[in-house]
């Protein structure tokens, strides 16, 4: 049980409501808070208490069909109105936080999360110093949404900002991904599987495919994601901490304190590309008008909030090289992209076959694992097709959880929610994977931006533009990919 206030700064936006307050509420019935904790919401419209508690009560409607239950969590939440840029609220905030610190019993711990548009990030923390709103007193820990920067320069700024008021310990860069049960399994199946463990290198895997495909278009986020397109939504942050866990060397134990300078090795050690690589292996799209399913789906630049001239990516996909031992020139492809053919986020691990003694072609092992909207590994091996002769078939292994572990599942910011509380920054950013992120990314950027490479068109509901197809083949090999047919062959999944 903790102890603890949460200052929510974005209480009355989307994500408060539809990834926060659920969060809360699960680690409220799971017991992890209790009856120490409070939460206070800030925002500028000007709510009031029992309104602030209707819209939590309305976020967790569907996590439980107890009202008592309901009602008394929502009524740990209390709202006040705040513009972050007004230094006379943070004196409200203040008061209210001492308040509420002695009514709960909080022990003076303290949680503030920024979910808000990232402009304000620096304002807030310079302000809960000189306010004294952060004091010293118990734990004081800052959660921050993406993006952190929208390239390395302001990214420094932006830490600078954070690093006056706190220290790196106390801040916790949320990034979503590595909530994600399948994300964190990778530990598990990379570490606590002999069979894997001495494979996972470059003299064994040909090369690893991670794919984070998305059906759904930019909704209504066109303002947001035409200043920042796929490679900084999705590559510069989510694909990087993947493919980090991916490389890593094996630490020396499951702890922060030994996970962390692993991830940092590898993301330090990639390789950054001249522009005329860039050109070769790096590949954008933006998706034009169709139709799936009889339904229409304009393109990217008709959607609402989007520039009609904009040249900015629904859709990049790559190749990224490590200069480490364990996987020097073994290439990592990836690709990213909205409106393609369907929510499919996996990772492909491609096992080299050069010792093949039969008198046919056999395929590559391949270990897939299923992170959304299935969750669980494949891996393919070879069998003796079942006869008198002597021929020689892939069969394949699939584990997925069952339903009921899918529901019990937590929501990702319910674990990383979970992880503050205990201090433990294994999976959040770190400054050092940020800055060596960016200044990959930054390098891509920039070689787009002097348009070195074109922008390829590519039609809704594919899988983006033959020219990602064809950087594989440059390498002598292929996207795997079939429809993941697993659940809904099995109606659990709509
Ligand atoms: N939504 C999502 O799924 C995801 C969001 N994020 C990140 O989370 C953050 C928040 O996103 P999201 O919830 O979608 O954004 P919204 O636009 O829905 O919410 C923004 C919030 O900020 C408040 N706000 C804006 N200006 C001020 C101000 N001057 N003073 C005080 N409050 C202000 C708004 O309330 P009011 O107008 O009342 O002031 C609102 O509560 C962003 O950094 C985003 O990149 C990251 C991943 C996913
Ligand atoms: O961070 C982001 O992630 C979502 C995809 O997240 P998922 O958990 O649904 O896979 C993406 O749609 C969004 O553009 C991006 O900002």
């Amino acid at each position: 049980m903790t102890q603890v206030i949460f200052t929510i700064f974005g209480a009355s936006g989307d994500l408060a409501k539809r990834k926060l307050y659920p969060s809360l509420f699960r680690l409220y019935k799971s017991g992890v808070l209790s009856e120490h904790f409070a939460v206070i919401g800030t925002a500028r419209r000007s709510w009031t208490k029992a309104y602030f508690e209707g819209v939590v009560l309305d976020a967790i409607a569907d996590l439980t069909t107890s009202k008592t239950e309901a009602e008394k969590f929502a009524s740990h939440f209390y709202y006040q109105s705040h513009d972050v840029e007004d230094a006379g609220h943070y004196i409200t905030l203040k008061n209210l936080q001492d308040d509420l610190c002695a009514k709960y019993e909080t022990g003076h711990n303290k949680v503030f999360f920024l979910a808000m548009a990232p402009e304000f990030f620096g304002t807030i923390a310079s302000h809960l110093k000189s306010e004294h709103i952060v004091d010293g007193l118990g734990f004081e820990r800052l959660i921050i949404e993406k993006p952190f920067g929208t390239s390395l320069e302001t990214a420094k700024e932006l830490n600078q900002a954070l690093s006056e008021t706190f220290n790196e310990n106390q801040i916790f860069r949320i990034d979503h991904y590595l909530g994600k049960e399948m994300i964190q399994n990778i530990f598990a199946v990379r570490f606590a599987n002999v069979l894997f463990e001495h494979v996972w290198n470059r003299e064994f895997i040909d090369n690893i495919q991670i794919t984070f495909s998305e059906s759904i278009g930019v909704e209504d986020r066109g303002g947001y994601y035409d200043k920042s397109g796929a490679l900084k939504d999705m590559v510069q942050n989510h694909i990087l901490q993947v493919l980090s866990i991916l490389a890593m060397d094996k630490p020396a134990s499951f702890s922060s304190a030994d996970v962390l300078p692993e991830k940092i090795k590898v993301l330090e050690n990639l390789c950054i590309p001249d522009e005329a690589t860039i050109a070769k292996n790096f590949i954008r799209g933006q998706y034009q008008a169709g139709r799936i399913n009889q339904q229409d789906y304009p393109s990217y630049v008709d959607e609402p909030s989007v520039d009609p001239t904009s040249k900015t990516e629904t859709f990049a996909s790559g190749v990224f090289f490590i200069e480490t031992d364990r996987f020097k020139d073994v290439p990592f492809f990836f690709r990213t992209g909205k409106r393609l053919t369907e929510k499919g986020t996996r990772i492909n691990i491609l096992f080299k076959n050069d010792q093949n003694i039969f008198n046919q072609d056999i395929e590559q092992n391949i270990l897939t694992i299923y992170i959304q909207p299935t969750e669980g590994f494949s891996l393919q091996v070879n069998g003796k097709e079942v006869g008198k002769s002597f021929e020689v078939e892939p069969v394949k292994l699939d584990f997925r959880h069952d339903a009921d572990a899918l529901g019990n599942s937590p929501e990702a910011y319910e674990k990383l929610m979970y992880d503050v509380l205990n201090g433990d920054a294994t999976n959040f950013s770190h400054w050092q994977e940020v800055k060596a992120s960016w200044t990959l990314i930054d390098k891509i950027v920039s070689t787009w931006q002097a348009d070195k490479s074109p922008l390829y068109p590519y039609q809704v509901g594919s899988m983006g533009p033959k020219e990602s197809f064809d950087l594989l083949e440059q390498y002598d090999t292929n996207w795997v990919w079939q429809p993941d047919l697993w659940y809904r062959e099995r109606g659990l999944l709509k």
